[in-house]
This record gives C-alpha cells, structure tokens and sequence, in this order.
C-alpha cells in the first residue's frame, strides 16, 4: 500500500493543486462535525489518493486498535498500560472496564471532588491565612503543564476566578517572577506531576513550600496535589483530601481532561469545564462512530501520513488565526512529537518510514511578519494548517475580527495560487521595468504556489469547541501512530538526558570531577563553572 501511495504521488506531484478545483471539489475534500469544518481541499489529494490512504488505514487495522483503546485494553505494550483518558469525558457513555473493572465511578467520584473544591476555591469558602485566593500557582512541566496552560489562555474570556500562573521550568527565573507577583497569604499552590518525581517540579514545588513557610503557618493547607502517586504526595506534606489523584491509564500528555485539569477548573469554574469535556466525549464519539470517508481525526491524520510519509515533508506548520491559540503549537509539540517521534514499531523493528513530522507554529497574524517568507518562497514545503474562528468575543471589535479572517483566508489562497514569472513581470511592466532588470526583480516575485493547506474552522473558541480541536489532535496522533505500528503512548526518548542531568549536577556544583565526561561537555562543564555556575 505503502508503495501505491509512493506511485500515486509520483504520478501527481507536479500537478498543480489549484488544478483539481471543480465544482464539486471544496466540498467532497471537506467534513463537517457540527458547526466545525475541516477544508482540506487546498491538498494535492484527489479521489485515488484519498482512497489509498483509506485502505492503508484499514490494512493497519486502525479500527480494530481504536475500539481496543477506548475499550481499556493494554494497548501502551512497553508499559503495559491501557490508554483511557477518553474516559475522563466519557461523562453519560456508559461504563468503560479495565481489567474487568469499571473505571467510571472513580472518573465521577474526582470529578465531583475537583468540582467541589474549585467551587470552595472559587467563592472564597477555601481561602488562604490571608484571605480568598487571589492567586494560584500551577507547578508541573509537560503534560502536567502544556494543557491547562494552553487551556487557560485559550478560555481567558470564560476566566473569572482568581488569577492562574503556570510554573514549569527549573530555571528559577520561571518561579522568581511568578512568585513575585503573588502574595503567599492569599496564593493557592498546585503541585502538578502525575509521578510526582519530575526534578524541574520537584524543586520548584519545595521552592514554593520555603517561600510560603516565610509568612504563612501551616503552607501545607495553601498547597494541593494532582498526581497518580498518593504515597509521594503525602511524604510532601500535602494532606489526602486535598490531593486529586488518576490513575496510570492517563498518559501526561493525554491529561488535561481530568484532576491535571484543577487549574483550568478553577479559573472558569466547572460548569464551562464540563462543557470543555463534552467537546471532547462529542469528538469521541465521532471518531468512533462516522465512516472514514466523514471521519474528522481520521482525514486530519491521512492528511499528515500524506504529506509527512508520502510526499516527504518533514514538517508541519500549526498556524491558529485565533491569538488565545497562542500556545496550541506547543501543546501540540509534545502531544505529536512525544507521541509519534519513536523509531521503532511494536515489535521492536526499526520503522521502516519516516517517524512524525516536526510541529511548530505560531498564531497568525503575526507568524505573517516574521516567517511566511520561508513558508510561500523557500525551497522545502511546509504544509500548513490553519484554525479561525468565525466570531471573537470582543463584540465591539468585530471588523477587527474580520481582518483576521480575510488574513487566514488569503495565506492559505495565496499558498496554493502562487504567483507565475507572466504575472510578476506584468506587475514589473507596470512598475515601468524593462530588460534585464525587469526579468530580475520579477524572478524575485514568484511564487512556486501549490502548497498545500487546511484549514479547521468552528463559530468561535468557545469550552466546547477548544474540547473537540484537543481530543481532535488525540485521535489524529493515535491514527497516525496506529499506522505507523508505533507505541504513541510511552516516551523513553526522554530518560536518557533525563539521567545524564543527574549524573552532571554534581560536577556543575563542583562535587565531582569531569574525567569521565567527553572533552566537549568537560569543556562546557570548566567554563561554566569558571564563570560562575
Ligand atoms: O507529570 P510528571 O510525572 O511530572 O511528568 C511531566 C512530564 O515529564 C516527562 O519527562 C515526560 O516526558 C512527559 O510526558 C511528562 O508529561
């Protein structure tokens, strides 16, 4: 199939996609979820190639996988895990069993207790040595971060408890300047780590304890826990019913759905977060019900094997027309590339294709000032994919708001119509060039045009709609992982750098000597230290 694939691109690939535009083409290369649309016409897939990849999905059984995963079968086989964070927004689905074991009464039983406490937290019946929250502190790095950090700037207009900072980094610049910001008699501290033995969270969370402890009594009952490790969390301090636990059937990245989502909870308050997970279960249950031909994750993955495997691009723009994705790139950089970096299959065997591609991106317009150059001119394509709301939520400022649209609209026309050598030297001629130097300046202004694009729109970033864009990239990532055969649920990429930093503290703080070091780092290792480390 793989070669199919390969055959069909070569026999098209020089085709240019505004080519295949008939009456009928925005339409079909379309699907609809609900009021949300993902346009991936402006792609050089046509009929057959759509059909290929459709049997590649079949041939690798996705299916078969999918029900597998939402039905808690241990489908994370280097860990041994089932995968089910589906079930943390699985709020009216019935019941989901996991070694025989239904799982949803726990799923409720902390939903309930995280509503109870953000509510407290919330209308100031939880209130700190000073008073009610004003603030609260989220400390956790990656899964533990990236999703309710994403989700708070996302739903600011829905903000309207005390203030929410997010603290991940060890440099201490991260926690110095938010901790500066906030006063410990009335700021609410959240240790965030489903291991709850990540360093970076580990030393920022006694980092916290220590500056608290300077003006409050009892800091412990100022701090709270959300993790799978209840035995860590108590040696912390931090007392049981204030600690939100789940279970290792939730991967970090896969998180945010539940008690790692208490920050986001509290800021927007339960009610807008539940409708938060009814955008995921809504998403959930399109997946796992619409054919593959009006399958949203499905389509969005195929597009990426697509470019990605097939046509050689190795990476992928995320490009939000919609400022309060600001972070969704990022999100979106540890749920794809710790999901799908991996370079092996199932059974051990190095991957015979191309691992996931490289995502990055940046909200638009401003990506526009800085690299779309690369993006419409350079030599490698970058496929592109753009989200844009209809409606903002700054009513007053709604021609503002339909600027943005045209600018989203226009990028994704301007990168599948180019610009020809005829068109840029009329523009020349017009400017009064002629000769030699009117063939030079107008090379310049060529665009190679056929890039391809999509574009995912929906009436507005409301919980709701934010719920089916994330468990939307969830499913695509696990599509693209099941056919790919990879394990897009373990990440021991990560441990390696991981025991190396712990092996290096002591030479950095000077206890240890560096002969055992390659002289590059025993270099860095010197310098550093000569000059201060
Ligand atoms: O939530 P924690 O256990 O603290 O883990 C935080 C993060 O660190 C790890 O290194 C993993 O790469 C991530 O998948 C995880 O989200």
């Amino acid at each position: 199939m793989w070669d199919a694939l390969r055959a069909h691109h070569e026999a098209v690939k020089d085709r240019p996609i505004l080519s295949l535009f008939d009456a009928s083409r925005a339409k079909e290369f379309s699907v609809r979820l609900g009021d949300m649309l993902l346009d991936y016409s402006k792609t050089n897939l046509d009929d057959e190639g759509r059909r290929l990849l459709i049997d590649l999905l079949e041939q690798a059984e996705v299916a078969r996988k999918r029900d597998a995963m939402f039905a808690g079968k241990p489908i994370n086989e280097t860990e041994g895990r089932a995968v089910l964070h589906t079930a943390l927004r699985n709020l009216d689905g019935g019941p989901v069993l996991v070694d025989g074991q239904d799982v949803m009464p726990g799923v409720h039983r902390t939903l309930e207790r995280m509503r109870v406490f953000a509510s407290a937290v919330r209308d100031g019946r939880e209130a700190g040595q000073g008073g009610r929250y004003t603030d609260v502190v989220n400390i956790g790095i990656g899964g533990s971060d990236l999703g309710p950090k994403m989700g708070a700037i996302a739903l600011a207009p829905y903000a309207d408890g005390p203030r929410i900072h997010f603290v991940s980094n060890v440099d201490p610049a991260d926690i110095a300047d938010v901790l500066r910001a906030c006063d410990p008699t009335t700021t609410l501290v959240i240790v965030a780590s489903k291991t709850f033995t990540t360093q970076e969270t580990m030393a920022n969370a006694q980092t916290a304890k220590a500056w608290m402890s300077e003006t409050v009594r009892d800091p412990a009952a100022q701090f709270a826990a959300l993790s799978t490790a209840s035995d860590k969390t108590a040696a912390f301090g931090i007392a049981p019913d204030r600690v939100f636990g789940f279970e290792d059937w939730v991967g970090g990245r896969y998180s945010m759905w539940g008690p790692i989502g208490l920050s986001l909870m509290i800021a927007i308050g339960p009610e807008a977060f539940r409708a938060f997970l009814r955008g995921g279960q809504a998403m959930d249950l399109h997946f796992r019900t619409a054919d593959w031909h009006e399958n949203m994750p499905a389509l969005l993955a195929l597009v990426g094997i697509w470019h990605n495997q097939i046509c050689g691009h190795a990476t992928r723009a995320v490009l939000p027309y919609d400022n309060r994705l600001m972070r969704l790139p990022a999100y979106l950089q540890q749920l794809e590339m710790e999901s799908n970096g991996k370079g092996v299959t199932m059974d051990g065997k190095p991957l015979q294709i191309e691992s996931g591609p490289i995502v990055w991106g940046e909200p638009g317009t401003n990506g526009q000032h800085a690299f779309y150059q690369l993006i419409h001119q350079g030599t490698r394509v970058v496929p592109c994919e753009f989200l844009v709301a209809a409606r903002g939520h700054e009513d007053d400022l709604h021609h503002q708001h339909q600027l943005l649209v045209a600018n989203a609209l226009a990028q994704s026309e301007a990168l599948m119509r180019g610009r020809t050598m005829e068109e840029a030297r009329e523009i020349m001629a017009k400017r009064g060039l002629s000769g030699e130097e009117l063939e030079r300046q107008a090379a310049h202004r060529v665009f190679p045009g056929s890039r391809p694009s999509t574009t995912l729109a929906y009436p507005q970033l409301d919980p709701f709609s934010l719920g089916q864009i994330v468990a939307l990239y969830e499913h695509r990532v696990f599509v693209e992982g099941a056919i790919l055969g990879i394990n897009s649920y373990d990440q021991w990429g990560v441990e390696l750098g991981k025991e190396l930093a712990g092996a290096l503290a002591p030479m950095v703080q000077g206890q240890q000597g560096t002969e055992s070091k390659d002289a590059s780092t025993a270099g860095l290792v010197a310098f550093l230290r000569s000059h201060g480390a």
